[in-house]
């Protein structure tokens, strides 16, 4: 079968000008594509040359192996639907009106709906769960509700091909999920084919199912999102200065400043909270000792902590034991997370009792009724906290500076 939608030698830019080059793009039914990149790296340069809004500089565009030159208009407007990013002011019509706009490919001369468009109008808004607004005035939506809108306007076009520009921006996190979700559910159960612009790297990564990377005028790298995030990849993408993306959660985390002064345990995920927490408050932070396959060492990494790591699922050596003492000897405070103790991670428990030895202020998580267990006669001198709010209420602010 004929891809939806295929490039060869694509060169797309404004007068003879190139904004980017070489976009290969190969899309077949059914799939969501994502372009990602900067602020004017020429995401929408390249979606506008898609529809065929703007001629390519070199190179050509095929839909379903035509070329897209040779396609008129009319036809083109019932394989392909466009979704843009500038906001459409549409006067006072309603929700059922701008969706049925949609469908002017389909109808007669006098651009009447016959009972069966307006069948497709309906199915289209309830497709898209914005079956509740169709008697509401556009202007009175919210974003999110505009872009579901714009969507049901698309699908009653029942387009082979949906390309949108930046559907989520200006949307919160739950209606970009909604919106992504309900896109996803287009490829899979209608089998529409959907070519999308996204700023979210998070979204397009966990969302998309093929990614191109768009930077400096050229296609850095295409493939799937497994491809795509390779070490570093990302993080020079959008050359982040004071954060750290996370290839293995998919996540950014703000870098903790680069001295640290607090030393912290963790383990089975009770330090991700804390280490967000303290570095929020400016706090460098040590941890440890931290084994290789816990969630906690690689949000500490990503914060830029200094980290003592131990091998997954072995007991901590002596030597990562005397690493992490001596690292926290140079603190002023000492935190327990409340990590669930095991052969392999006990010996952090130690570490906590050489904290109070070396005179340091200590902190633990863990419920009160349960630190005399934890750390025997050791727990009168620890401060037992709810959470690390109330750490933070102890210990002075810093003004860190970051990474
Ligand atoms: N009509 C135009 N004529 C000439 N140059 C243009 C035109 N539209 C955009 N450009 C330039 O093309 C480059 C790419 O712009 P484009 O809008 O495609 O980027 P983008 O990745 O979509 O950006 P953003 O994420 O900010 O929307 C920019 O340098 C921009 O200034």
């Amino acid at each position: 079968m004929k891809p939806v939608i295929f490039t060869e030698n694509l060169n797309v830019g404004y007068d003879k000008k190139v904004v980017v080059e070489q976009v290969d793009i190969c899309a077949q039914k059914g799939e969501l594509i994502c372009l990602l990149g900067p602020n004017g790296s020429g995401k929408s340069t390249i979606l506008r040359t898609l529809t065929g809004l703007q001629p390519p500089v070199n190179g050509r565009v095929e839909i379903n192996g035509r070329d897209i030159a040779t396609i008129k208009k009319a036809e083109l407007a019932k394989k392909m639907a466009i979704v843009l990013t500038e906001q459409v002011s549409l006067g006072l019509l309603t929700v059922f009106e701008i969706a049925s706009m949609g469908r002017y490919p389909h109808t007669n001369f006098m651009g009447r709906l016959s009972a069966e468009d307006e069948k497709i109008v309906n199915e289209a808004l309830d497709l898209v769960d914005a079956g509740y607004l169709k008697n509401r005035y556009y202007f009175e939506l919210s974003d999110g509700e505009k872009q579901k809108v714009m969507i049901a306007r698309a699908l009653v076009q029942e387009p082979e091909l949906i390309v949108l520009d930046e559907p989520t921006s200006h949307l919160d996190v739950r209606h970009k999920v909604e919106v992504i979700s309900i896109l996803r559910k287009l490829c899979l159960e209608k089998g529409i084919t959907v070519v999308l612009s996204l700023h979210d790297i998070d979204i397009a990564i966990k969302g998309c199912q093929k990614i191109l990377l768009i930077e400096k005028g050229k296609v850095k790298a295409q493939g799937t999102p497994e491809e795509i995030i390779k070490t570093g990849t990302i993080q020079s993408l959008y050359s982040i200065e004071g954060a750290n993306y996370n290839e293995l959660l998919g996540c950014l985390e703000f870098c903790s400043p680069v001295l640290p002064e607090v030393f912290i345990t963790g383990g089975n995920g009770t330090g991700t909270g804390v280490y967000r927490a303290v570095s929020r408050a400016g706090f460098g932070m040590c941890c440890g000792v931290l084994h290789s396959n816990d969630i906690d060492l690689h949000v500490a990494k990503a914060l830029n902590c200094d980290v003592v790591e131990e091998d997954s699922f072995s007991r901590i050596t002596e030597k990562h034991y005397e690493d992490a003492a001596a690292k926290m000897a140079k603190m002023h405070y000492v935190i327990d997370t409340g990590f669930p103790v095991g052969k392999t991670n006990e010996h952090n428990l130690d570490l906590i009792i050489d904290a109070i030895k070396m005179g340091k202020v200590v902190f633990s998580l863990t419920d009160q009724s349960e630190l005399k267990g934890r750390f025997g006669d050791w727990a009168e001198k620890i401060k037992c906290c709810k959470n690390p709010a109330e750490i933070l209420q102890i210990i002075p602010p810093q003004t860190g500076s970051g990474c």
